[in-house]
C-alpha cells in the first residue's frame, strides 16, 4: 500500500497518502506510524483510566500491549477503534483522528476482536460471517471465500452450526474470524487467545506474523494477552500500568537492555522503577513523538503536498466530547440491509417467538370482544309483592328474564329480601305494597287529583346494591323499561295511547352511531390502538439492551454501523411482525365479532401501522434508556398503565380534570384514538380533521422518540 502512496515531506514527519488511509510516518527513521497517541486521557467519572498516556505503533506490526487487569488495555484500545471518546489528548489512526468524518475507524479500516464473545448466538458461523461481511461491503464470493478459508484455518466445525451451541473456545475462534474476515489494516485483538490450546495459539501467532509479514505494511495489530511471554513474537511491546505506558520497544531488544530472560522480569523491573519513581534508562526510545518532543514547531507541521493539510488537522488542541463533532450521516442502505437480512436470520430461528406474538393479538381482542360491551344477565332480585290486585304479577312479568332472575321472598318479608342483598345473595330488592293495583289505577285516571300517598303505593320501590354501577345501571334500565312496557299495555287496555306512558322525550335517530351502541363500540377504537402500541413497544424494549449486555452492539458499531441504521434495521424487521399483528387484531375485530367499521378500512390499517411504528419507537427509547432487562421492563409496563388512562381509551376524556386533559391530549394515543373512532363509528375519512390530527401526532412522535432515541443512544455509547 505504502509503495501506491505519494509521499509528501514534512519537518517532522512524512505523509503517504494511499487511496485507503493516509499514512503518518515517524520522521528519525522514517517508519510509517499507524497509531499514534500522545496524552491520551481518558475517566470513567471519577476514576481515571489512561493518564497522559502516549503510544506509538508502527505499521505492519504486531503490537504486544501488556499490563495487569484493570490497567486500561481495553480502555485504550476502544479509544483507538473510536468506540470510546478520549477526554483530551491526540491520537491518530491510520492517518486521521478515529471517528472523525468519512475516516472508517471505526469501520472497515478495523477489525476489532472484543474480549467478549460478542456474537449472535441465533446465528450459524457463516451468517456472522456473511453478517460482518456485508457491513464491510465485501461480495458474497469473497466472503465465501476468506469464510471457508478461515473456518479451516481456525478448525472450526461446520460453518452451518450456531454459534449459541458452540463451545466457549470455539466462540472465541468465531469471533477471531470476525476480525480477520475483512483483512482489514488494523487488526485489534483483545485477549485473542484466551481459550485457545497451545496448538492453535500457536497457529494464529502464525498467521498473525504471516499477515503482518507477507503484505507489507498492510497489516497492523494490537493485542493484548495475558500469556506474557508469548508476546516475544511480537515486533514491539508496550508495557502499561496505571494508565500509562511505561516503555515501547522490541520484545528481544528490551530482554537484552535489561539483561534479564523473560518479558516477565522485565514487566516486573519497570514496574518497581515507576513504584520507585524513578523510570529505568529506557523510555520510549527511538521515539521522535514523545512529550518532550511536543513542542509548537512539531506539533503543527507542514505539508508540502498540494493535498489535504493532514497533520495540522490531526494534531488540533485537545480532544473533547468528539462525539458532537461528527453529527449524524445519513444512513447506510447496505448496512441497514446487512442488518436487516441478520434480524431476518433470528427472528427464522425463534418461530415458537414469533407464535407467541402472533397469538398475542389474537387473545387480545378476542378476549375484549368476549368480555366487554355485553348487558350482564341473569342478576338475582329479590321480591316482594304484596300487591293482590294483579297488576303487581303483570308487571313483574313485564321484567326481562334474561337479565334478571326473580327470587320470592314475599311470604319471608321485606327484611328476609333485605338481608338477601347485604349478604350477597341477590343485587336488589323489588316491592310492591299492598295496594299497588287500586292506587296505580288510581294514580293514571285521576291524574289531577293524586295524593302522595297514592303515589307512594302506586310506585315500584327498589332497593340494590350500587357497588357495581353497570349492574346497577342495568337493573334501573330493565326495571324503568318493564314499567313502561307495562303501563304502555295498560293504556292500550283501557283504548289510550300507550305512549303516555313514555317520558315526553323524543329521541331521534342519531346523527353518528345507534341507539342501542355499548361499552365494546366506543372502547374497540382504543383497543385496536392501544394493543398495537403495546404489542409493538414490548417487541423492541429489549433490543438494545441484550445487544449492548452482550458487547453486540458495541461490535456492529466497531464495525461501521451508525446507532441510527441498527435502530431502523430493528424496526424495519419488527415491522413485518406488527403488521401481522394488525392483520389479526382487524380480522378478529372486524370479520369475527363484527365491530362496526364505516370509514375506509385503509386508513384503519395506515393509522394502525404508524401506531405500531410509534410503538416500537418507544420500545427502543426504553431500550436505549435502560442499561438491564428488569429495568427496560420495569418501564415498560410501568408506562403502560398510565399511558392507557390518559388516552381516553378506557373512559371519556372529557370526564378528566380540564389540567389533566391537556396531558391526555398531549400523549401519544389520544388523537390517534380519536381519529380511529371517527373512522370506525362516524365513517369519516382522512380529509376530516379529527381524523388527520390522528395521523399527524401520531408522525410527530414517532419522530420525536426516534430523535431523542437516537440521541440517548449515542451520548450513552
Ligand atoms: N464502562 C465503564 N465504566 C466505569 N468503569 C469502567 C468501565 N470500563 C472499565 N472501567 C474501569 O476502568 C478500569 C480499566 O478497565 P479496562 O477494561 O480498560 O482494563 P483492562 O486493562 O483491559 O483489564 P483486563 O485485562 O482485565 O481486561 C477498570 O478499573 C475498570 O473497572
Amino acid at each position: 500500500m505504502a509503495g501506491n502512496s505519494a509521499d509528501f515531506d514534512t519537518s517532522s514527519v512524512a505523509i503517504n497518502r494511499t487511496p485507503r488511509t493516509r499514512t503518518l510516518t515517524n520522521s528519525s527513521e522514517n517508519e510509517p506510524v499507524a497509531v499514534w497517541g500522545r496524552h491520551i486521557n481518558k475517566s470513567y467519572g471519577k476514576l481515571r483510566v489512561l493518564k497522559d498516556l502516549d503510544i506509538t505503533v508502527p505499521k505492519g506490526c504486531i503490537y504486544g500491549l501488556l499490563g495487569p487487569s484493570g490497567c486500561g488495555k481495553t480502555t485504550l484500545l476502544r479509544c483507538v477503534i473510536g468506540r470510546l471518546h478520549m477526554d483530551s489528548g491526540h491520537l491518530v489512526v491510520l492517518g486521521d483522528r478515529p471517528g472523525s468524518r468519512g475516516h472508517k475507524v471505526p469501520g472497515s479500516l478495523v477489525g476489532y476482536m472484543p474480549q467478549e464473545t460478542a456474537l449472535f448466538p441465533d446465528l450459524t458461523i457463516a451468517e456472522t460471517l456473511q453478517y460482518y461481511g456485508r457491513l464491510h461491503g465485501m461480495d458474497s464470493d469473497h466472503i465465501k471465500a476468506r469464510t471457508d478459508f478461515l473456518i479451516d484455518f481456525l478448525t472450526l466445525p461446520d460453518k452451518s452450526r450456531l454459534v449459541g451451541q458452540l463451545s466457549g473456545g470455539q466462540m472465541r475462534r468465531v469471533s477471531f474470524c470476525v476480525a480477520l474476515l475483512h483483512e482489514p489494516e488494523l487488526l485489534i485483538l483483545d485477549e485473542p487467545t484466551v481459550g485457545v490450546d497451545p496448538l492453535l495459539r500457536e497457529r494464529i501467532w502464525d498467521h498473525l506474523i504471516n499477515i503482518t509479514s507477507h503484505m507489507g505494511n498492510h497489516t497492523t495489530i494490537i493485542l493484548t494477552t495475558h500469556y506474557i511471554e508469548e508476546a516475544r513474537q511480537a515486533g514491539k511491546v508496550g508495557f502499561m500500568r496505571n494508565g500509562r505506558i511505561l516503555a515501547e520497544e522490541n520484545p528481544m531488544k528490551i530482554i537484552e537492555k535489561f539483561h534479564l530472560n523473560s518479558l516477565e522480569s522485565v514487566f516486573l523491573k519497570l514496574c518497581e522503577a515507576d513504584k520507585e519513581g524513578t523510570p529505568p534508562d529506557l523510555a520510549l526510545p527511538n521515539n521522535q513523538f514523545s512529550k518532550s518532543s511536543l513542542n509548537d514547531e512539531e506539533t503543527v507541521p507542514v505539508c508540502n503536498g498540494d493535498d489535504v493539510p493532514l497533520l495540522g488537522s490531526v494534531l488540533e488542541p485537545t480532544v473533547t466530547h468528539s462525539k458532537w463533532a461528527c453529527p449524524v450521516g445519513l444512513p447506510s442502505g447496505r448496512n441497514i440491509a446487512a442488518q436487516f437480512m441478520k434480524n431476518l436470520h433470528i427472528m427464522r430461528r425463534k418461530i415458537g417467538f414469533l407464535l407467541f406474538q402472533f397469538m398475542l393479538p389474537f387473545v387480545e381482542i378476542l378476549l375484549f370482544c368476549i368480555c366487554i360491551g355485553n348487558d350482564p344477565f341473569g342478576l338475582h332480585l329479590a321480591i316482594v309483592n304484596e300487591d293482590t290486585g294483579g297488576l303487581g304479577q303483570r308487571y313483574l312479568q313485564a321484567l326481562d328474564n334474561h337479565s334478571i332472575i326473580q327470587e320470592n321472598y314475599t311470604t319471608q318479608g321485606y327484611s328476609a329480601a333485605y338481608d338477601s342483598v347485604r349478604n350477597g345473595h341477590t343485587w336488589g330488592v323489588i316491592h310492591l305494597k299492598a295496594n299497588f293495583t287500586q292506587d296505580l289505577i288510581e294514580r293514571f285516571s285521576s291524574i289531577t287529583n293524586v295524593s302522595d300517598s297514592v303515589i307512594n303505593g302506586s310506585s315500584v320501590h327498589l332497593q340494590i346494591d350500587s357497588t357495581n354501577q353497570q349492574i346497577g345501571f342495568l337493573l334501573l334500565k330493565k326495571i324503568s323499561d318493564a314499567f313502561q312496557t307495562f303501563a304502555g299495555e295498560f293504556f292500550t287496555d283501557f283504548k289510550l295511547n300507550p305512549r303516555l306512558a313514555s317520558l315526553p322525550i323524543e329521541i331521534d335517530q342519531p346523527v353518528y352511531g345507534n341507539s342501542d351502541a355499548t361499552f365494546r363500540d366506543f372502547m374497540a377504537p382504543g383497543v385496536l390502538i392501544s394493543v398495537t402500541f403495546f404489542l409493538a413497544t414490548g417487541l423492541t424494549t429489549l433490543v438494545f439492551v441484550v445487544d449492548k449486555k452482550m458487547g453486540l452492539l458495541d461490535r456492529c458499531l466497531a464495525s461501521g454501523m451508525a446507532t441510527f441504521e441498527i435502530m431502523l434495521a430493528h424496526m424495519f424487521t419488527q415491522m413485518l411482525i406488527v403488521v401481522v399483528q394488525i392483520a389479526v387484531l382487524l380480522s378478529v375485530a372486524l370479520l369475527i365479532f363484527k365491530v362496526p367499521c364505516l370509514g375506509p378500512l385503509i386508513w384503519v390499517i395506515l393509522l394502525l401501522f404508524i401506531q405500531g411504528f410509534l410503538g416500537m419507537s418507544l420500545g427502543v427509547l426504553y431500550s436505549a434508556v435502560c442499561s438491564d432487562e428488569n429495568s427496560a421492563i420495569q418501564l415498560a409496563l410501568g408506562s403502560y398503565f398510565p399511558l392507557l388512562l390518559i388516552s381516553g381509551i378506557l373512559w371519556p376524556l372529557e370526564a378528566m380534570p380540564v389540567w389533566l386533559r391537556i396531558v391526555g391530549y398531549i400523549s401519544p394515543m389520544t388523537f390517534a384514538c380519536e381519529g380511529m373512532r371517527c373512522i370506525l363509528a362516524r365513517g369519516l375519512d382522512i380529509t376530516f380533521y379529527a381524523v388527520w390530527r390522528g395521523y399527524l401526532v401520531s408522525t410527530g412522535w414517532c419522530a420525536f422518540i426516534i430523535i431523542l432515541g437516537g440521541i440517548i443512544l449515542r451520548v450513552r455509547e
